[in-house]
Protein backbone atom coordinates (compact mmCIF):
# COMPACT_ATOMS: atom_id res chain seq x y z
CA UNK A 1 0.00 0.00 0.00
CA UNK A 2 1.08 3.32 -0.91
CA UNK A 3 1.81 5.68 2.49
CA UNK A 4 0.79 9.16 1.85
CA UNK A 5 3.81 11.43 1.50
CA UNK A 6 3.48 13.00 5.10
CA UNK A 7 2.96 9.68 6.69
CA UNK A 8 5.85 8.84 5.18
CA UNK A 9 7.86 12.04 6.72
CA UNK A 10 5.94 11.47 9.93
CA UNK A 11 7.62 7.81 10.31
CA UNK A 12 10.87 9.97 9.64
CA UNK A 13 10.87 11.68 11.76
CA UNK A 14 9.36 9.80 14.35
CA UNK A 15 12.19 7.72 14.19
CA UNK A 16 14.85 10.89 15.39
CA UNK A 17 13.57 12.26 18.46
CA UNK A 18 15.74 14.96 19.91
CA UNK A 19 15.88 16.86 23.17
CA UNK A 20 15.06 20.44 22.94
CA UNK A 21 17.48 23.03 21.47
CA UNK A 22 19.46 19.47 20.23
CA UNK A 23 16.97 19.14 17.05
CA UNK A 24 20.24 18.65 15.01
CA UNK A 25 19.08 15.75 12.92
CA UNK A 26 15.31 16.97 13.10
CA UNK A 27 16.48 20.75 11.54
CA UNK A 28 18.98 18.91 8.72
CA UNK A 29 16.28 16.88 7.79
CA UNK A 30 13.33 19.31 7.68
CA UNK A 31 16.17 21.83 5.61
CA UNK A 32 16.52 19.03 3.30
CA UNK A 33 12.90 18.58 2.20
CA UNK A 34 12.77 22.36 2.06
CA UNK A 35 15.35 22.33 -0.25
CA UNK A 36 13.94 20.23 -2.87
CA UNK A 37 11.08 23.12 -2.90
CA UNK A 38 10.95 25.67 -5.89
CA UNK A 39 13.74 28.02 -4.32
CA UNK A 40 12.14 31.03 -6.13
CA UNK A 41 8.89 30.32 -4.04
CA UNK A 42 10.72 30.04 -0.63
CA UNK A 43 12.71 32.06 1.54
CA UNK A 44 14.49 29.35 4.94
CA UNK A 45 16.05 30.85 7.22
CA UNK A 46 17.63 29.00 10.51
CA UNK A 47 17.24 30.34 13.80
CA UNK A 48 19.03 27.99 16.59
CA UNK A 49 17.96 24.48 15.99
CA UNK A 50 14.48 26.18 14.29
CA UNK A 51 13.44 27.42 10.76
CA UNK A 52 11.38 29.75 9.47
CA UNK A 53 9.82 29.34 6.44
CA UNK A 54 8.33 32.43 4.41
CA UNK A 55 6.34 31.94 1.37
CA UNK A 56 5.18 35.05 -0.29
CA UNK A 57 1.54 35.39 -0.83
CA UNK A 58 -0.23 36.36 -4.60
CA UNK A 59 -1.67 39.84 -3.23
CA UNK A 60 -0.12 40.08 0.16
CA UNK A 61 -2.00 42.47 2.39
CA UNK A 62 -0.44 40.85 5.78
CA UNK A 63 1.50 37.92 6.82
CA UNK A 64 -0.46 34.88 8.27
CA UNK A 65 1.83 32.54 10.30
CA UNK A 66 2.04 28.63 11.50
CA UNK A 67 3.46 27.05 13.88
CA UNK A 68 5.04 23.59 14.77
CA UNK A 69 7.54 22.22 17.53
CA UNK A 70 10.22 19.84 16.91
CA UNK A 71 11.92 18.06 20.44
CA UNK A 72 11.21 14.76 21.79
CA UNK A 73 10.80 13.76 25.10
CA UNK A 74 13.75 11.78 27.63
CA UNK A 75 11.83 8.59 27.46
CA UNK A 76 11.75 4.66 25.96
CA UNK A 77 9.59 4.09 23.14
CA UNK A 78 7.46 1.25 23.84
CA UNK A 79 5.00 0.46 20.40
CA UNK A 80 5.53 -2.12 17.98
CA UNK A 81 5.56 -0.06 15.11
CA UNK A 82 8.74 -0.96 13.04
CA UNK A 83 9.16 2.78 12.29
CA UNK A 84 10.13 3.02 16.42
CA UNK A 85 12.60 5.98 17.44
CA UNK A 86 16.19 5.03 16.80
CA UNK A 87 17.62 6.81 19.54
CA UNK A 88 17.35 5.19 22.57
CA UNK A 89 15.52 6.90 25.69
CA UNK A 90 14.02 9.41 23.38
CA UNK A 91 10.51 9.28 21.93
CA UNK A 92 8.13 11.79 19.89
CA UNK A 93 6.11 11.17 23.17
CA UNK A 94 4.25 14.24 22.52
CA UNK A 95 2.94 14.28 19.27
CA UNK A 96 5.86 16.78 17.90
CA UNK A 97 6.93 14.37 14.56
CA UNK A 98 2.71 14.74 13.48
CA UNK A 99 2.99 18.51 13.49
CA UNK A 100 6.07 19.04 11.74
CA UNK A 101 5.13 16.85 9.13
CA UNK A 102 1.74 18.50 8.86
CA UNK A 103 3.82 21.33 8.96
CA UNK A 104 5.63 20.55 5.73
CA UNK A 105 2.53 19.29 4.01
CA UNK A 106 1.28 23.28 4.67
CA UNK A 107 4.47 24.19 2.85
CA UNK A 108 4.73 22.35 0.24
CA UNK A 109 0.62 22.64 -0.62
CA UNK A 110 0.89 26.76 -0.26
CA UNK A 111 4.30 26.96 -2.10
CA UNK A 112 2.85 24.96 -5.36
CA UNK A 113 -0.59 26.99 -4.65
CA UNK A 114 0.28 30.44 -3.07
CA UNK A 115 -2.43 32.25 -0.90
CA UNK A 116 -3.13 36.03 -1.18
CA UNK A 117 -1.25 36.40 2.12
CA UNK A 118 2.37 36.05 3.14
CA UNK A 119 2.64 32.94 5.17
CA UNK A 120 5.12 32.16 7.71
CA UNK A 121 6.14 28.86 8.84
CA UNK A 122 7.50 28.11 12.13
CA UNK A 123 9.46 25.28 13.24
CA UNK A 124 9.97 25.85 16.99
CA UNK A 125 12.50 24.00 19.23
CA UNK A 126 12.20 22.55 22.87
CA UNK A 127 8.80 23.50 23.70
CA UNK A 128 9.14 20.51 25.82
CA UNK A 129 11.92 22.80 27.86
CA UNK A 130 13.18 24.61 28.09
CA UNK A 131 11.11 26.61 26.29
CA UNK A 132 11.48 27.24 22.79
CA UNK A 133 9.03 30.31 21.94
CA UNK A 134 9.89 32.84 23.90
CA UNK A 135 13.91 33.38 22.71
CA UNK A 136 12.27 32.52 19.11
CA UNK A 137 9.95 35.16 19.71
CA UNK A 138 12.48 37.57 20.69
CA UNK A 139 14.91 36.95 17.93
CA UNK A 140 16.26 39.07 15.42
CA UNK A 141 15.06 36.37 12.81
CA UNK A 142 11.47 36.06 13.96
CA UNK A 143 11.17 39.89 14.18
CA UNK A 144 11.88 40.48 11.12
CA UNK A 145 9.51 37.68 9.27
CA UNK A 146 6.58 38.12 12.34
CA UNK A 147 3.16 37.10 11.54
CA UNK A 148 0.56 39.43 11.81
CA UNK A 149 -1.92 36.49 13.02
CA UNK A 150 -0.52 32.99 13.94
CA UNK A 151 -2.06 29.05 14.57
CA UNK A 152 -1.19 26.22 15.75
CA UNK A 153 -2.25 22.73 15.98
CA UNK A 154 -2.14 20.00 18.66
CA UNK A 155 -2.53 16.15 18.47
CA UNK A 156 -5.33 15.11 21.04
CA UNK A 157 -5.83 11.51 21.70
CA UNK A 158 -8.83 12.03 23.51
CA UNK A 159 -11.13 12.92 19.93
CA UNK A 160 -11.38 10.37 16.81
CA UNK A 161 -9.55 11.49 13.15
CA UNK A 162 -12.12 13.97 11.79
CA UNK A 163 -12.64 16.57 14.74
CA UNK A 164 -11.08 19.00 15.99
CA UNK A 165 -11.87 20.38 19.32
CA UNK A 166 -11.07 24.14 20.47
CA UNK A 167 -12.59 27.11 22.55
CA UNK A 168 -11.73 30.96 22.93
CA UNK A 169 -10.37 32.09 25.10
CA UNK A 170 -7.68 30.22 27.71
CA UNK A 171 -7.36 26.50 26.67
CA UNK A 172 -3.91 25.34 27.98
CA UNK A 173 -2.87 26.16 31.48
CA UNK A 174 0.24 28.55 33.05
CA UNK A 175 3.05 26.11 34.24
CA UNK A 176 6.29 26.31 35.73
CA UNK A 177 8.90 23.63 36.52
CA UNK A 178 9.86 22.82 39.63
CA UNK A 179 13.20 21.73 41.24
CA UNK A 180 13.80 20.78 44.83
CA UNK A 181 16.94 19.93 46.34
CA UNK A 182 17.44 18.88 49.86
CA UNK A 183 20.95 18.44 51.69
CA UNK A 184 21.20 16.78 55.04
CA UNK A 185 23.94 14.40 56.28
CA UNK A 186 24.39 10.86 54.94
CA UNK A 187 25.54 8.04 57.06
CA UNK A 188 25.41 4.20 57.85
CA UNK A 189 22.24 2.87 58.36
CA UNK A 190 22.66 1.75 61.86
CA UNK A 191 23.45 5.24 62.92
CA UNK A 192 20.17 7.32 61.98
CA UNK A 193 21.26 9.54 65.28
CA UNK A 194 24.46 10.72 63.37
CA UNK A 195 23.00 11.85 59.88
CA UNK A 196 20.30 13.35 58.96
CA UNK A 197 17.92 11.19 56.43
CA UNK A 198 16.49 12.69 53.40
CA UNK A 199 14.29 10.29 52.36
CA UNK A 200 12.55 11.26 55.73
CA UNK A 201 12.72 15.10 54.89
CA UNK A 202 11.45 14.32 50.97
CA UNK A 203 8.86 12.13 51.67
CA UNK A 204 7.34 14.97 54.62
CA UNK A 205 7.83 17.48 52.02
CA UNK A 206 6.21 15.88 49.14
CA UNK A 207 2.88 14.95 51.08
CA UNK A 208 2.99 18.69 52.39
CA UNK A 209 3.42 19.97 48.43
CA UNK A 210 0.13 18.05 47.90
CA UNK A 211 -1.71 19.56 50.36
CA UNK A 212 -1.80 22.92 48.57
CA UNK A 213 -3.96 22.75 45.65
CA UNK A 214 -6.48 20.72 48.04
CA UNK A 215 -6.20 23.64 51.22
CA UNK A 216 -4.88 27.30 49.80
CA UNK A 217 -6.41 27.03 45.98
CA UNK A 218 -9.60 28.21 45.40
CA UNK A 219 -11.69 24.88 44.47
CA UNK A 220 -13.19 26.93 41.35
CA UNK A 221 -9.95 27.77 40.19
CA UNK A 222 -8.20 24.90 39.05
CA UNK A 223 -4.74 24.12 39.54
CA UNK A 224 -1.86 20.51 39.76
CA UNK A 225 1.00 20.30 41.22
CA UNK A 226 2.86 16.97 40.00
CA UNK A 227 5.86 15.27 41.27
CA UNK A 228 7.09 13.53 38.17
CA UNK A 229 10.67 12.06 39.52
CA UNK A 230 12.08 12.11 43.22
CA UNK A 231 15.45 10.88 43.46
CA UNK A 232 16.80 9.60 46.61
CA UNK A 233 19.79 7.54 47.65
CA UNK A 234 22.48 4.77 46.11
CA UNK A 235 21.39 1.66 48.35
CA UNK A 236 19.67 0.50 50.93
CA UNK A 237 22.21 0.44 53.20
CA UNK A 238 23.30 3.84 53.15
CA UNK A 239 21.08 6.84 54.74
CA UNK A 240 21.17 9.46 51.94
CA UNK A 241 22.43 13.11 52.54
CA UNK A 242 20.17 14.21 49.63
CA UNK A 243 17.14 14.36 47.56
CA UNK A 244 15.53 16.10 44.45
CA UNK A 245 12.18 16.46 44.09
CA UNK A 246 11.36 17.13 40.67
CA UNK A 247 7.24 18.54 39.45
CA UNK A 248 5.74 20.50 37.00
CA UNK A 249 3.01 23.67 38.63
CA UNK A 250 -0.25 24.19 36.51
CA UNK A 251 -2.77 26.75 36.94
CA UNK A 252 -5.46 28.85 35.29
CA UNK A 253 -4.79 32.34 36.68
CA UNK A 254 -1.23 33.63 37.47
CA UNK A 255 -2.43 34.86 40.92
CA UNK A 256 -2.80 30.80 41.79
CA UNK A 257 0.66 30.41 40.24
CA UNK A 258 1.85 33.02 42.22
CA UNK A 259 0.23 31.71 44.98
CA UNK A 260 1.22 27.90 44.63
CA UNK A 261 4.87 29.03 44.80
CA UNK A 262 4.02 31.19 48.10
CA UNK A 263 3.17 28.03 50.01
CA UNK A 264 5.78 25.99 48.36
CA UNK A 265 8.35 28.21 49.71
CA UNK A 266 6.44 28.34 53.24
CA UNK A 267 6.82 24.07 52.95
CA UNK A 268 10.41 24.18 52.20
CA UNK A 269 11.68 26.91 54.82
CA UNK A 270 9.36 24.58 57.63
CA UNK A 271 11.28 21.49 56.43
CA UNK A 272 14.71 23.27 56.35
CA UNK A 273 13.94 23.95 60.06
CA UNK A 274 12.32 20.71 61.11
CA UNK A 275 14.90 18.46 59.19
CA UNK A 276 17.82 20.59 60.14
CA UNK A 277 18.77 20.70 56.36
CA UNK A 278 19.27 23.05 53.47
CA UNK A 279 17.27 23.10 50.40
CA UNK A 280 16.62 25.37 47.50
CA UNK A 281 13.89 25.67 45.12
CA UNK A 282 14.66 26.09 41.21
CA UNK A 283 11.47 27.08 39.25
CA UNK A 284 12.81 25.81 35.81
CA UNK A 285 11.06 27.11 32.90
CA UNK A 286 8.26 28.87 32.71
CA UNK A 287 5.08 29.31 30.32
CA UNK A 288 2.25 31.68 29.98
CA UNK A 289 -1.32 29.68 29.31
CA UNK A 290 -2.35 29.65 25.64
CA UNK A 291 -5.06 32.19 25.30
CA UNK A 292 -6.71 32.38 22.09
CA UNK A 293 -7.77 35.13 20.44
CA UNK A 294 -11.83 34.91 20.75
CA UNK A 295 -12.88 36.73 17.36
CA UNK A 296 -10.30 34.30 15.10
CA UNK A 297 -11.12 31.15 17.22
CA UNK A 298 -15.29 31.59 17.06
CA UNK A 299 -14.41 32.68 13.36
CA UNK A 300 -12.27 29.35 12.76
CA UNK A 301 -15.00 27.10 14.50
CA UNK A 302 -17.71 28.13 12.79
CA UNK A 303 -15.79 28.17 9.04
CA UNK A 304 -14.24 24.90 10.36
CA UNK A 305 -17.74 23.46 11.05
CA UNK A 306 -18.97 24.63 7.63
CA UNK A 307 -16.34 24.60 5.48
CA UNK A 308 -13.53 22.29 6.74
CA UNK A 309 -14.57 19.04 6.34
CA UNK A 310 -14.15 18.29 10.27
CA UNK A 311 -16.35 17.73 13.09
CA UNK A 312 -15.87 20.80 15.67
CA UNK A 313 -15.83 20.13 19.09
CA UNK A 314 -16.01 22.77 21.47
CA UNK A 315 -13.64 21.72 24.53
CA UNK A 316 -13.05 22.74 27.81
CA UNK A 317 -9.66 24.13 29.67
CA UNK A 318 -6.55 21.65 29.66
CA UNK A 319 -3.89 21.76 32.30
CA UNK A 320 -1.41 21.07 29.58
CA UNK A 321 1.24 23.47 29.06
CA UNK A 322 2.55 25.07 25.50
CA UNK A 323 4.90 27.64 24.85
CA UNK A 324 2.66 28.34 22.08
CA UNK A 325 1.69 30.84 25.13
CA UNK A 326 4.10 33.49 24.47
CA UNK A 327 3.62 34.04 20.85
CA UNK A 328 -0.09 34.80 21.29
CA UNK A 329 0.70 36.90 23.89
CA UNK A 330 1.20 39.53 21.24
CA UNK A 331 0.25 38.28 18.04
CA UNK A 332 -3.56 37.13 17.65
CA UNK A 333 -4.31 34.02 16.87
CA UNK A 334 -5.19 30.50 18.65
CA UNK A 335 -3.92 26.89 18.79
CA UNK A 336 -6.57 24.18 18.35
CA UNK A 337 -6.35 19.80 19.10
CA UNK A 338 -6.66 17.51 16.38
CA UNK A 339 -7.83 14.14 17.08
CA UNK A 340 -5.91 11.53 16.54
CA UNK A 341 -7.88 8.71 18.73
CA UNK A 342 -5.19 7.30 20.41
CA UNK A 343 -5.72 4.73 23.61
CA UNK A 344 -2.48 5.99 25.07
CA UNK A 345 -2.18 9.92 26.12
CA UNK A 346 0.96 12.29 25.41
CA UNK A 347 3.81 11.77 27.56
CA UNK A 348 2.77 7.74 27.19
CA UNK A 349 5.92 5.35 26.14
CA UNK A 350 3.07 3.98 23.80
CA UNK A 351 1.27 6.95 21.96
CA UNK A 352 0.59 5.79 18.73
CA UNK A 353 -1.45 8.21 16.96
CA UNK A 354 -3.63 7.53 14.04
CA UNK A 355 -1.85 9.02 10.75
CA UNK A 356 -4.91 9.72 8.85
CA UNK A 357 -5.10 12.67 10.92
CA UNK A 358 -2.01 13.92 8.75
CA UNK A 359 -3.48 14.52 5.67
CA UNK A 360 -6.77 15.66 7.37
CA UNK A 361 -4.88 18.13 9.05
CA UNK A 362 -2.85 18.86 5.97
CA UNK A 363 -6.29 19.85 3.80
CA UNK A 364 -7.90 21.55 6.58
CA UNK A 365 -5.15 24.14 7.58
CA UNK A 366 -4.40 24.95 3.71
CA UNK A 367 -8.45 25.23 3.00
CA UNK A 368 -8.42 27.69 6.48
CA UNK A 369 -5.00 29.81 5.86
CA UNK A 370 -6.43 29.97 1.66
CA UNK A 371 -9.52 31.46 3.07
CA UNK A 372 -8.42 33.81 5.90
CA UNK A 373 -5.90 34.95 3.55
CA UNK A 374 -8.45 36.60 0.94
CA UNK A 375 -9.99 37.96 3.92
CA UNK A 376 -9.63 41.70 5.29
CA UNK A 377 -7.83 42.01 8.75
CA UNK A 378 -9.53 42.04 12.00
CA UNK A 379 -10.34 45.65 13.44
C1 LIG B 1 1.39 19.58 25.47
C2 LIG B 1 2.32 19.19 26.54
O1 LIG B 1 2.33 18.06 26.99
N1 LIG B 1 3.18 20.13 26.97
C3 LIG B 1 4.07 19.95 28.08
C4 LIG B 1 4.81 21.24 28.31
C5 LIG B 1 5.86 21.15 29.38
C6 LIG B 1 6.01 22.40 30.16
C7 LIG B 1 7.15 22.39 31.16
N2 LIG B 1 8.34 21.83 30.69
C8 LIG B 1 6.68 21.69 32.43
O2 LIG B 1 6.92 20.50 32.59
O3 LIG B 1 6.12 22.37 33.30
C9 LIG B 1 3.28 19.57 29.32
O4 LIG B 1 3.82 18.84 30.16
O5 LIG B 1 2.11 19.98 29.48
Amino acid sequence: MNLHPFVAVRRELHQIPEPGFEEVKTQRYLLDFLSRLPSDRIEVETWRTGIIVRIPGRNPRRVLGWRSDMDGLPMEEETSVDFRSIHPGHMHACGHDMHMAIALGIVDAVVHEPIDDDLVVLFQPAEEGPGGALPMLESDAFRRLQPDELFALHIGPDWPVGTIATRPGILFANTSELYIDLVGVSGHASLPHRSNDMVIAASQLAMQLQTIVSRNIDPLDSAILTLGKVTIGTRQNIIPGKARLEGTIRTLSMESMEKVKHRIRQLVKGIETGFECEAHIDWGANYCQVENNRALTQEFMEWADREGGVRVIPCREAMAGEDFGYFLREIPGFMFWLGVDTQHGLHHPRLNPQEEAIPTAIRLVTKYLRWRGSRPSEG
